[in-house]
């Protein structure tokens, strides 16, 4: 099945088991060509299961999902990468000993064309490819709002840096769709501003977000819509007014403690 052409994502009666724990049941949802896409639920509810699903981490059980028109069935991670999807993680996952500027570089890996090769033997192309990839990885530390020297080391950046600069090793892979797990956890107030004028920035430069965030005004400020989750099912879905005043999303809050 081809999708409408602004349904980047697609993800039809997709579902996810372990052992007999049922992590997503029957999800269906699509997401929007340069739409930023919310997706909250209580803990344990499969959000990240559903991100694990669509960046190739997790094969799912049964349905499937469409990315950018095409259809992805037991696809590895990297091979998403290069067709567009880009993440982040819930817990930091930066190399603490390498320079913030190195870290980007790492991203740009899928969008290199001379290889391991080329880098060894160090002939014209690949010299040329390098310098492209520090001069965009500099860019990339600018667009993100990181203003110490480049060559700081990524242990050493503040915690609101730290994230943002996943952002942007994340962005060094020239996404479609940017995936961006809890990335305001943990921020003050402060950094928490700095983001959303961020992510708005990245949905204006043409990139969709697909967003778990347990910050709820978060959520309702910056998403276009919203979808939730709750043991495993999409329970609704709608701008983030609508979904705010759903009876079953203020159950399964209610009913979950009200984590976020
Ligand atoms: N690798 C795994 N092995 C076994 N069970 C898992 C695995 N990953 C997730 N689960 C289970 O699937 C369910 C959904 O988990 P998931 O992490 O997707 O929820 P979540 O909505 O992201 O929660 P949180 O907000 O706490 O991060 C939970 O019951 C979880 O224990």
């Amino acid at each position: 099945m081809t999708p409408p052409s602004d349904h980047l994502l697609e993800l039809t009666s997709v579902g996810k088991h372990f052992g007999g724990v049922t992590a997503l049941a029957d999800v269906s949802l699509h997401i929007r060509q340069g739409e930023i896409y919310g997706l909250i639920g209580p803990n344990g509810a499969g959000k990240t299961t559903l991100f694990n699903v669509v960046t190739g981490l997790y094969q799912l059980d049964s349905g499937s999902f469409d990315f950018a028109g095409q259809r992805y069935m037991r696809c590895k991670p990297h091979l998403l990468a290069q067709a567009g999807i880009a993440r982040t993680f819930q817990n930091i996952r930066l190399f603490a000993n390498m320079s913030a500027l190195e870290n980007i570089m790492v991203g740009r890996h899928p969008r290199t064309r001379t290889g391991i090769w080329g880098a060894l033997t160090r002939h014209a192309a690949a010299r040329a490819e390098e310098r492209d990839t520090v001069q965009r990885a500099r860019e990339l530390l600018d667009y993100v709002g990181i203003e110490c020297p480049h060559q700081t080391l990524a242990k050493h950046l503040s915690y609101g840096e730290q994230r943002r600069l996943e952002i942007a090793r994340a962005l060094a892979t020239e996404p479609k769709l940017l995936a961006l797990d809890e990335p305001a956890a943990g921020m003050n107030a402060t950094e928490t501003v700095a983001l959303k004028a961020l992510l708005q920035k990245i949905r204006a430069s043409g990139i969709t977000v697909l967003l778990i965030e347990h910050d709820v005004k978060l959520i309702m400020g910056l998403c276009d819509r919203v979808a939730v989750l709750d043991y495993g099912k999409k329970i609704a879905e709608g701008v983030p007014e609508e979904v705010r005043r759903d009876p079953a999303v203020i159950a399964a809050y209610l009913g979950g403690g009200e984590s976020t």
